[in-house]
């Protein structure tokens, strides 16, 4: 059936399996990334949260804040960031990351612009340098 406007943001992105699949692209290119591993306290943080559980996290909390099923357990984003030291460079580094993951998915521009949104309301909890 066609979205319709009322439709969740969870419905028009298809599901958890779209979201999954968004979300696994999305941290490989987060991890691997030379720029944001240089920050010394975002690479050590690996060991403690390696890339599976990342996407597991990741995937819960867009599913949950999308309007879907699922109930993000982790912890909130003030916690989990407060001592990695993250940059506003760093930050700027994830957002294109994600633009990048959403156009190579054909994310349509209305549901790219609300996940964008998302991500940005969370921004004062993780950036805590300049
Ligand atoms: C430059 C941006 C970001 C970097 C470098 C980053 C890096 C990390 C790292 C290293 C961890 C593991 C922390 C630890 O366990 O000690 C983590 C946890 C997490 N991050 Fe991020 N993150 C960024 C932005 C975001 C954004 C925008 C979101 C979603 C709104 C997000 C969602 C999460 C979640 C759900 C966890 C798991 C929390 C838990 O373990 O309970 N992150 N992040």
């Amino acid at each position: 059936a066609q979205d319709t406007e009322s439709d969740s943001l969870y419905q028009r992105l298809g599901g958890l399996v779209p979201i999954s699949v968004v979300v696994s692209d999305f941290v490989d290119l987060l991890v691997s990334n030379p720029q944001i591993n240089r920050n010394p306290a975002v690479a050590a943080a690996r060991e403690r949260a390696p890339a599976p559980y990342l996407k597991f996290q990741v995937t819960a909390q867009v599913c949950e804040v999308t309007g879907g099923p699922c109930k993000y357990t982790g912890r909130n984003m003030k916690e989990s960031h407060a001592q990695l030291n993250i940059t506003e460079a760093e930050w700027q580094r994830m957002i294109a990351l994600l633009k990048q993951v959403l156009g190579k998915h054909r994310v349509p521009a209305r549901e790219s612009g609300e996940i964008l949104e998302i991500i940005n309301s969370t921004k004062a909890d993780i950036v805590t340098r300049p």
